[in-house]
C-alpha cells in the first residue's frame, strides 16, 4: 500500500503565518524524510510558490477557483499549478461550494494536473462527490472540526461509511478523514478503517512544537 497522506491545512490562523509558517514547513519536510510518511502542506495563499520552491514536500492550495481571465481576486486552478503545487482542496467545510461548482473545480483541477481532495460533510456527500472522480475525499464532521475532539474516536462510522460508499462509486478515489485529528492512535486508527490518511489543522498548525506532533502523527505507521 502506498504511505499514507498526512496533510495540515494552515487555514487562516495567525499561527500558520510568516516564521511560524516556515518552521512547520520544515518539520513537515524533516519528518516525511525520515518517516517515509507523505506529509502534505496547504498554507495560505501567499505562501504557495516560496512553499513550492523551498520545501521537498507536496504543497496543496486551501481553495481553487475554475476561472481564467477577467476574474479579480479569485485563485485560478492553473495558477495554483504554475505556483507547483501538488493538488488543492475543494469545498472545505469553511470554503463550501454547490454541487456544480464541485465538479467544475474538479474538472478544472485534472486539466491542469492538479489533485483534488474534495472535502464532505458526511457519507452521503462523500458518495456524490466521488461519482466526479477526484483524487481524494476528505470527509470532516462539521461539529468536531477545531474541537480537540477526534473524528476517530467520536465517529468512526463516518469514516468506515465513507470508505464503503466511495469504495463503491469509484475505487480509484481515495479517502482521507479529518476533524480533531491530534494523535498517531487517530491516524492509526483512521488507516485501520480504511483510510488513505488525515487531514488536520489546529493540533499542529497551532502546536508550540509543530514537529513533536507531527513525529507523534506517524509514529504508530
Ligand atoms: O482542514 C482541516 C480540518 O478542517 C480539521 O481541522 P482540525 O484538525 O483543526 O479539527
Amino acid at each position: 500500500m502506498a504511505s499514507p497522506l498526512i496533510l495540515i491545512n494552515f487555514k487562516s490562523y495567525r499561527e500558520g503565518a510568516g516564521n511560524n509558517a516556515g518552521q512547520i514547513g520544515s518539520a513537515a519536510e524533516i519528518v516525511m524524510q525520515e518517516s517515509g510518511v507523505t506529509i502534505g502542506v496547504a498554507p495560505q495563499f501567499t505562501e504557495l510558490h516560496p512553499f513550492c520552491r523551498h520545501y521537498e514536500i507536496p504543497v496543496y492550495a486551501q481553495h481553487i477557483d475554475p476561472v481564467e481571465g477577467a476574474f479579480t481576486g479569485r485563485i485560478p486552478a492553473f495558477t495554483v499549478r504554475a505556483a507547483g503545487c501538488t493538488g488543492a482542496l475543494i469545498n472545505h467545510s469553511e470554503r463550501r461550494l454547490s454541487i456544480a461548482d464541485i465538479e467544475a473545480t474538479v474538472a478544472a483541477a485534472k486539466f491542469h494536473h492538479l489533485e483534488s481532495v474534495v472535502c464532505t460533510n458526511n457519507v452521503a456527500v462523500s458518495a456524490a462527490a466521488a461519482s466526479f472522480a477526484p483524487t481524494y475525499i476528505a470527509v470532516e464532521p462539521p461539529e468536531l472540526i477545531g474541537s480537540g475532539i477526534s473524528v476517530a474516536k467520536a465517529d468512526p462510522e463516518i469514516i468506515k461509511g465513507t470508505v464503503d460508499a466511495v469504495q463503491r462509486i469509484n475505487p480509484d478515489v481515495k479517502v482521507l478523514c479529518g476533524a480533531g485529528i491530534q494523535s498517531g492512535e487517530c491516524v492509526k486508527t483512521a488507516v485501520s478503517l480504511g483510510a488513505d490518511g488525515v487531514l488536520l489543522a489546529s493540533s499542529v498548525v497551532k502546536a508550540k512544537d509543530p514537529e513533536a506532533v507531527l513525529r507523534d502523527l506517524v509514529s504508530l505507521l
